[in-house]
């Protein structure tokens, strides 16, 4: 099976980057760097994750983020390790991180690019053995270069993403991302230490019988959301949630399947955050032929206002969220 350039599966990241690079004949090659900087910071917090229960990086860290949550010793240790990769590579002027308040100025300032990123999503995951991961979203500043990224540069809408991905750092450990041009998988081999493709040109089912949200939360949930979820059980759909966004995207995305986290009565704006979450995963989805909005509206064309502002996500497979609107807009217009 080959990619949409013929090449084969089993291609090194390296050079299927600098093969894509070769199909935008004014790339500088920038873009491609600032690919495999995440590559090599992926690889270290790989190996980190794999030795967490022999090392003392399980558990929490002992100090809160900007969103009030505890972070855990894995959060911070990856936060660390992408902004250190990102720093040194050159490449990127301002980082937005889940882990930071601010964003963070890396100095580069003639670097041409903004990364926001979910160091390690799925954080109530790490010290169980369940699928994490790392999500990330790719801007250009907009800025003249020679000086420190503005507001303006971190808060553009997801359609501005020049490349978007993550890391599912599972049985396997995986690569996915995007640069507008379909989306490739990357699995990687730790013996050599390299990411090969694994899943070119993938397709996200057009439906599919899998929903993911939590249920704990129900008796919160707005009407129409509570009738999609009967819907879905009306239909025999199978509910799979594993509490890590990357890990239960991932799954949807490859058999098919919806995510929802919707507001709620106690979070009247959902949890996930719009520039490190919800866009990234829009962009991968929308390339791969599915679907993300907020419930009604598209996630990429939202104007993000904060950095860590959250949004309703419904996302996955066209049909499936077209379905899940439908109820919603029913309830509305009950209303
Ligand atoms: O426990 P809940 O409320 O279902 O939330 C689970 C969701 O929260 C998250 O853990 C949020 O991401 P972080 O772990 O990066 O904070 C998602 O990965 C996951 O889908
Ligand atoms: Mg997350
Ligand atoms: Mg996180």
């Amino acid at each position: 099976m080959n990619d949409k350039l013929g090449l084969p599966v089993g291609t090194t990241l390296d050079r299927f980057i600098m093969r894509k690079q070769e199909d935008f004949p004014y790339a500088t090659g920038e873009l491609s760097q600032l690919l495999r900087d995440i590559a090599l910071a992926a690889k270290i917090v790989n190996r980190e994750i794999n030795r967490a229960g022999l090392l003392d990086v399980t558990g929490a860290y002992g100090q809160q983020n900007v969103q009030g949550e505890d972070q855990q010793k894995l959060d911070v240790i990856a936060n660390i390790r992408f902004i250190r990769a990102l720093r040194n590579g050159g490449e990127v002027c301002t980082i937005i991180s889940e882990e930071e308040d601010d964003a963070i100025q890396t100095g580069n300032t003639k670097g041409k690019y903004i990364v926001a990123i979910d160091p390690l999503d799925g954080s109530s995951n790490i010290d169980v053995n369940v699928s994490i991961g790392t999500i990330f979203s790719i801007y250009r500043r907009t800025s003249e270069q020679g000086c420190d990224g503005t507001m303006d540069d971190c808060l553009q809408p997801g359609i501005n993403q020049v490349g978007a991905g993550y890391i599912i750092y599972g049985s396997s450990t995986m690569l996915v991302y995007t640069t507008g041009n379909g989306v490739n998988g990357f699995t990687y081999d730790p013996t050599l230490g390299e990411f090969f493709l694994s899943h070119p040109n993938i397709c996200t089912p057009k439906s599919g019988k899998i929903y993911s949200i939590n249920e704990g939360t129900y008796n919160f949930f707005p009407e129409g959301v509570k009738q999609y979820v009967t819907y879905c059980k009306d239909n025999e759909y199978s509910a799979r949630y594993i509490g890590s966004l990357v890990g239960d995207f991932h799954r949807n995305l490859l058999k098919g399947g919806i995510y929802i986290y919707p507001s709620t009565s106690k979070a009247p704006k959902g949890k996930l955050r719009l520039m490190y979450e919800c866009n990234a995963l829009a962009f991968i989805v929308e390339q791969a032929g599915g679907k993300a909005t907020n419930g009604s509206e598209r996630i990429m064309e939202l104007v993000p206002t904060e950095l860590h502002q959250r949004c309703p996500l419904f996302i996955g497979s066209p049909e499936m969220v077209d379905k899940a609107e439908e109820f919603l807009k029913a309830e509305v217009e009950v209303n």
